[in-house]
């Protein structure tokens, strides 16, 4: 009998969609199919009777989560049992296990702090660590959140990775030091858990003898993807819940492992089988994505220590990837504008087609351009907390009334008034946190004369509701309390203004608010998205993406734009191995994204800035990844040759047409 979920799998992708509840890992390359391996062998699962919710499956995005679920319902008999299955990224179901399991961990609330609100706790507690003041340089706030995760995901001591990693900053080791101690002890104390948190409390629960024997009893099948990118606090998790690996399965790639700053290591994924002697390795090579020139590219390209070689499962053989010799920033715009359209009217949809870049900001001027010529684009990754600051002050609001106690979030909505500053921010929100909103009029008095009116008005509609009233009411009051001191507060409200009411609407549907809460925390991301007006559409749109976003994704035709040294490698990776290593494995992520073209752009003039006026101009290099053996599998463009302008080796020569004219004075002197 054939089922829906082993239609058309090859080979290699059957034994490890069937094969028994032994331990399972499936390395493959880019576009073999993994993604597909695992939906079918959850269908698979669930097909031959395994309940819905003993299966977890985990991944890295929100997206893949749900897209995963999905996939797999339609594929097994039963759609609506695939969307009971427990699914989720390690965070998002580590959020779900520590707040049903909050009182084994001393917790009477959880409120997940994101990295921004670490940031603003470490700021309310950083003066009395002696690390404030202008005598010597001290490192930022957002150093030393860095190094206390580093700390947390790779169980290193924070003085050896200040030591390894920051060492200008080896002078203050002590204060750090202190300062993460008492940023630990305040946040136990008022219920805050961040991201890093999440998984140590969830790993702690997995270890301990009561829960951990629950946990273990509740999931007989672990899938996860890609395994490239756990961090050690995720594998103990994975190997708490599946001690002898019965059960488990796992995805990954190590080329395509972008998550080292994270603390993340493809090591992981190579040593498993170590781990579980008894474990079936499937390794996956044959290609479903992409045409043979793309995959040639792509494996001379590849690194990584699995020795994988793609090859195309399709036989039209398709275009060698172009590499595009562009003038500069702006002429790299124009150019992959011209493409898009182009590829446009030679039939292929907009939504098929990608733009992708190392950092959000090398989009900016083709931003511009694409405006410009009203072609549709939406924009993921690299979304700034600050572009969503809006966002999080509302939920910041509902974050004090389902938790008073979270002094970070009374920090954040107090500095939004007018008139307190950061010292008064600080000691009213400790006020606060301790007493909530009976000691209202207290802190109204305590706050500068003509910040008054506004907190009291604040501070009474927040203590209007409490956690135990219905959810629209609370979103009603806090959106009421909120939406006067954005007004104020941002310059620019008007176009955050259909943000926080989306959010507000989003968040009045939801039943329970503090897991709403709690999500938005987790993945920030997928945030803006989500909450993204359409774009300004028609239903067609380019995707502009870093390549970090794309992970996972596939489209017709890709652009990759800034593929020049400095920009990929990005100069900030440059001064180590593994640096440069982990970029090199975002430039393979990136062109295994194409299915039938792939062009990879390259300004040969680009600012020192991206964005700044004032920037000096330099000459770039095609990215060293490119090297000679690679370039040979590409088609070499320079739009400067097609319009007669390529100047001398080494020489700026004006171009031969100008494109604006200058001359509309010289009638003056006729
Ligand atoms: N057996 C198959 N027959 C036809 N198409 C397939 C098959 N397996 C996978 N595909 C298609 O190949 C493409 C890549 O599959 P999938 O996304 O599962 O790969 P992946 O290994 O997860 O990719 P990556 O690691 O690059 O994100 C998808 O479009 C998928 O539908």
């Amino acid at each position: 009998m054939t089922n829906d979920w082993s239609e058309g799998l090859d080979g290699p992708q059957r034994e490890a969609v069937e094969h028994g509840d032994g331990p399972l890992i499936v390395a493959a390359g880019a576009g073999t199919g993994k993604t597909r391996v695992l939906t079918a062998r959850v269908a698979r699962l669930l097909d031959a009777g395994v309940p819905p919710e003993r299966i977890l499956l985990l991944t890295f995005t929100r997206r893949a989560a749900a897209s995963m679920t999905s996939r797999a319902a339609a594929l097994c008999s039963d759609p609506q049992a695939a969307q009971r299955i427990a699914g989720g990224t390690f965070h998002a179901v580590a959020h779900r296990v520590v707040a049903e399991y909050a009182q084994h961990l001393g917790l009477r609330d959880v409120t997940v702090l994101d990295p921004d609100d670490v940031i603003d706790l470490l700021d309310l507690l950083r003066d009395e660590h002696g690390l404030d003041g202008t005598q010597r340089r001290l490192p930022t706030t957002r150093a030393i959140a860095d190094i206390c995760s580093r700390a947390v995901n790779t169980g290193t001591p924070a003085r050896a990775v200040i030591a390894d990693q920051f060492g200008w900053a080896l002078d203050s080791a002590d204060q750090i030091v202190e300062l993460l101690r008492h940023y630990a002890a305040r946040k136990r104390e008022r219920g805050l858990l961040d991201l890093d948190d999440l998984l140590v409390a969830w790993r702690a629960l997995v270890r301990d003898p009561g829960v951990g024997a629950r946990l273990r009893a509740r999931w007989d099948w672990v899938l996860v993807d890609e395994y490239q990118d756990v961090n050690q606090l995720q594998v103990d998790i994975v190997h708490g819940l599946a001690p002898d690996g019965t059960g488990l399965t796992v995805v990954g790639d190590d080329a395509q492992a972008i998550y080292g700053f994270r603390g993340a290591s493809a090591g992981h994924l190579l040593t498993l089988a170590d781990s579980f002697p008894g474990s079936r390795l499937v390794t996956l090579q044959r290609n479903f994505r992409s045409t043979q020139p793309i995959l040639d590219l792509a494996n001379e390209a590849r690194p990584g220590d699995l020795p994988i070689r793609l090859l195309a499962d399709r036989a039209a053989r398709g275009e060698r990837p172009g590499l595009v010799v562009c003038e500069n920033g702006d002429d790299e715009a124009r150019t992959v504008a011209d493409r898009i359209l182009a590829a446009h009217t030679d039939g292929l949809p907009l939504r098929e087609q990608a733009v992708l870049m190392r950092t959000g900001s090398h989009s900016a001027l083709l931003e511009v351009e694409l405006k410009v010529r009203n072609i549709p684009f939406v924009k993921f990754g690299g979304i700034g907390y600050l572009e969503t600051a809006h966002v999080r002050d509302l939920l910041a609001s509902f974050r004090v009334v389902l938790n008073p106690a979270d002094e970070v979030s009374w920090y954040r909505l107090l500095g939004r008034h007018r008139g307190i500053g950061k010292v008064h921010a600080r000691s009213l929100a400790r006020m606060l946190a301790d007493g909530g909103t009976e000691r209202a009029a207290e802190a109204v008095a305590e706050a500068p004369a003509r910040a008054r009116t506004g907190l009291q008005g604040t501070l009474t509609l927040l203590g209007s509701v409490d956690a135990a009233t219905a959810v629209p009411a609370i979103v009603d009051a806090c959106h009421g309390a909120v939406d006067p001191l954005l007004r104020q507060h941002y310059p620019d409200w008007q176009r955050r203004v259909t943000d926080v009411d989306g959010v507000a609407r989003a968040a009045a549907q939801h039943a329970d608010l503090r897991a709403f809460v709690g999500e938005q925390a987790i993945d920030p991301v997928d945030l803006a998205g989500d909450w993204a007006k359409d774009p300004h559409l028609d239903e067609d749109w380019v995707t502009l993406s870093t390549i970090h976003s794309a992970k996972g994704l596939e489209w017709g035709a890709v652009h990759l734009i800034r593929g020049c040294d400095g920009a990929l490698p990005s100069d900030m990776a440059l001064g180590s191995d593994d640096g440069l290593a982990e970029e090199q494995r975002l430039f393979y992520v990136a062109l295994t994204r194409a299915r039938d073209t792939l062009d990879v752009y390259v300004p040969a003039r680009l600012p020192t800035h991206p964005t700044s006026f004032n920037a000096r101009f330099i000459m770039t290099k095609p990215s060293r990844f490119l090297a000679p053996e690679a370039r040979a599998l590409m088609d070499e463009t320079d739009t400067r040759a097609s319009r007669g302008e390529v100047p001398a080796q080494g020489a700026e020569a004006p171009p031969a047409v100008a494109r604006v004219r200058l001359d509309e004075f010289d009638d003056l002197f006729a």
